[in-house]
Order: structure tokens, then C-alpha cells, then sequence
């Protein structure tokens, strides 16, 4: 699979966040997305989900057969979308129905993520760590290559970050794709690297994407 991104602009109300930004993914890569707070890095997560409509430039994926880019994309977003008064396993079945391709069982997917004892616990008993781990168990509930993470590190302990680089180099080793906006380093030694900030308006934006991740 590949993803290429031409051209793209983006317009939250009035403002022109970013512009003329180009780049292209290719199966077992990964890009980290990184920028100033406001930048956008939200906003292209968005855009690349189909939950946001380019002001201008396209994005094209190859390599999905007859599939949509939606149906073989996995958002993690900024906020862990859990219902509260669900189990963590319940979430993980809601998930797992919505987004088809099955792959693990939703005790599974919390075991990858070192929360099985927490199964049975409501969404809305557990930790700020804890919720985000549950929101990341949904990358094991279906089969989905392009990974699409928003702050995938947030209120995550140095060992639960330690087993989400594990668990993103396992992904890109399978051939799967990575792209996600952080603050933080994600441990992944040769991902492309993507700052927003010089595409921002007056940037003189070149539309490069460099090299490893610092
Ligand atoms: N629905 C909306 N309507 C208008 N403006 C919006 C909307 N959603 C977000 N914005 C604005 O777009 C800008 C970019 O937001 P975005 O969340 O993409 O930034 P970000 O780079 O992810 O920031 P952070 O690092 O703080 O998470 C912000 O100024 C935000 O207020």
C-alpha cells in the first residue's frame, strides 16, 4: 500500500493553518508529524481520516484494491472516544463491530496493551493512562494497515510509551503504515519527519519531508 498527499491546504473558519504540503508513505514506513501547538497536526490527522475536507490538493492511496482509504485506515484521535459507563471490553466490541476485519478479541487487544486485569472495569473508573490504553487496543481489534495516531504518548508512563514503540515497529515490520503528530519522540529510528510549522502561512513552505525523526 501506499499513501501520497499532493498539494494539500487546510482551512479551520478563516484561517489558513497549512499549505503545499506533499509527501508519500509506502507499506512498513512511518511519518511523524510535528508542530507548534495549533499548527494543524490535528487537522491533517483528520483530513487523511476523511473527517475533514481539503481546502486544497489531494490525497490518494494505492495498493487497496477496491477498499476506500476510510476502510483501511485506524484512528486513534486525540481524545479516546470511550463510552464511559462500557467495559473496556464492551468499548473494544463496539470498536471491533464498527470497524469490521476482525482481527483479536477485545481481551486480546487489552492484553497487547498490558490491561487485561482491567477488562471488565468501565471506561469511566480508569486512568487517564489507562483510557489511552484501551483507545490504542483498538489498533488490535481489526486488521488495518494505515495507522493514523493523534498524540499517541499523551498520559502514557515511560513503560507503556516503551511498549507503544514496541507494538508501532511490530506494525511497520508486518508492512503496515504509520502517521502520527506528537510532542514527543516515538521511538521510531528512521521515520520520515514532517514540521508543520513550515507550511504554515509566510513560511515559504518547500513541501519537503526530511529525513529520520530526531
Ligand atoms: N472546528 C473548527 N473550527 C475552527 N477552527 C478550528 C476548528 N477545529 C480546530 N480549529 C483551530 O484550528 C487550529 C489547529 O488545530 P489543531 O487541533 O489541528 O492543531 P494541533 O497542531 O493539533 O495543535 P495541538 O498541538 O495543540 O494539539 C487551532 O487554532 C484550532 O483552534
Amino acid at each position: 500500500m501506499r499513501i501520497s498527499v499532493e498539494g494539500l491546504a487546510c482551512r479551520r473558519g478563516e484561517r489558513l493553518l497549512f499549505s503545499n504540503l506533499s509527501f508519500s508513505l509506502a507499506s512498513g514506513e512511518a511519518l511523524v508529524v510535528t508542530g507548534r501547538n495549533g499548527a494543524g497536526k490535528s487537522s491533517l490527522i483528520a483530513m487523511l481520516a476523511g473527517r475533514l475536507a481539503p481546502a486544497a490538493g489531494e490525497i490518494r492511496a494505492e495498493g487497496i484494491g477496491e477498499a476506500t482509504l476510510a476502510e483501511v485506515t485506524n484512528h486513534v484521535g486525540h481524545k479516546e472516544g470511550l463510552k464511559a459507563a462500557l467495559t473496556a471490553e464492551e468499548n473494544l466490541a463496539f470498536a471491533r463491530a464498527m470497524l469490521g476485519r476482525p482481527r483479536m478479541s477485545p481481551r486480546e487487544a487489552l492484553a497487547r496493551v498490558g490491561l487485561a486485569r482491567a477488562a471488565d472495569l468501565p471506561a469511566g473508573y480508569l486512568s487517564a493512562g489507562q483510557r489511552r490504553r484501551v483507545a490504542l487496543a483498538r489498533l488490535f481489534v481489526s486488521h488495518r494497515p494505515l495507522w493514523l495516531l493523534d498524540e499517541p504518548t499523551s498520559a502514557l508512563d515511560a513503560a507503556s510509551q516503551a511498549r507503544l514503540a514496541g507494538i508501532m515497529r511490530e506494525h511497520l515490520a508486518e508492512g503496515g503504515l504509520i502517521i502520527a503528530a506528537t510532542h514527543a519522540p516515538l521511538g521510531l529510528e528512521g521515520a520520515k519527519t514532517l514540521d508543520i510549522d513550515a507550511h504554515a502561512p509566510g513560511s515559504g513552505a518547500s513541501g519537503a519531508v526530511q529525513g529520520d525523526e530526531a
